[in-house]
């Protein structure tokens, strides 16, 4: 069954077909990589899968059934930098979360342990790099045991530490079973850490299989300049 599945999607702004078609299905179990260059829709169609933003047209369905308001608890989403208290510590944030959500407090070591932030828990996160906030983003995100997590552009502005990191989370996760899309220009990374890519361009999907389809003699930027070529005129 698929995690998400997209047919025909249209998110227009006035005049402006931001998704203009787009078709995805993301396999559940996957690591998906999102693709696209600047502008091609990638932020608009995860703020849709997580109910932030409502499609012009088209279908949407979660875990096999159409997307509603209730199928958004099993959907955790990081689309902007977390908002965080800088003077609070990291569990205190995911005390609060957790009460306000109604999530159980047993749930907060684990998903500390998932997103390796356990011994600087009583940090404040104002002393935390980048990366740590990132990933107690992600943590709020995972509280309520979501089957799908969609992240975007989560390995922005981290340095190679932060970077590595932010893998072995992404990794984490999939291998206990949550699908995780994943939206990056790092083609490098998707390379290294997805299974399934979908790229969009100019709103529209241009490729989407798993990653060794798209890449050419198996290197992934070829592969994407080349359907970048192909693409020519679309894209904006
Ligand atoms: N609220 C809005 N009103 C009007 N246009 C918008 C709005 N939000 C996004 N857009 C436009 O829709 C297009 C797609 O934007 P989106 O942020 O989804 O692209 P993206 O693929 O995530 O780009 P990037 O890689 O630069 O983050 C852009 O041209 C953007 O300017």
């Amino acid at each position: 069954m698929a995690a998400l599945e997209m047919r025909d999607l249209h998110k227009h702004y006035g005049d402006f077909h931001a998704l203009d078609g787009a078709n995805l299905t993301v396999p559940e179990g996957s690591l998906y990589g999102l693709l696209g260059p600047n502008g091609a829709g990638k932020t608009t169609l995860m703020k849709i899968v997580a109910g932030l933003r409502r499609a012009t047209s088209g279908r949407i369905s979660l875990f096999g059934r159409p997307h509603d308001r209730r199928l958004l608890t099993r959907v955790g989403a990081l689309l902007e930098s977390p908002g965080l208290w800088p003077h609070l510590d990291g569990v205190t944030h995911l005390r609060i979360h957790a009460r306000l959500r109604g999530v159980p407090q047993t749930r907060i070591d684990e998903v500390l342990g998932l997103v390796k932030l356990t011994e600087v828990r009583t940090r404040k996160v104002a002393k935390y790099s980048l990366g740590m906030r990132w990933r107690l983003g992600i943590a709020i995100a995972l509280l309520g045991r979501p089957r799908l997590v969609v992240l975007d552009e989560p390995m922005n502005g981290l340095d190679p530490v932060g970077i590595r990191d932010m893998r072995a989370t992404l990794r984490s996760l999939a291998e206990a079973g949550t699908t995780v899309m994943v939206s990056s220009h790092q083609l490098a990374e998707i390379a290294q850490i997805c299974d399934h890519v979908g790229v969009l361009v100019a709103g529209r999907t241009a490729y989407e299989g798993a990653l060794h389809g798209l890449a050419v003699d198996g290197d992934l930027e070829a592969g994407f300049f080349r359907l970048l070529e192909k693409a020519g005129s679309a894209v904006r």
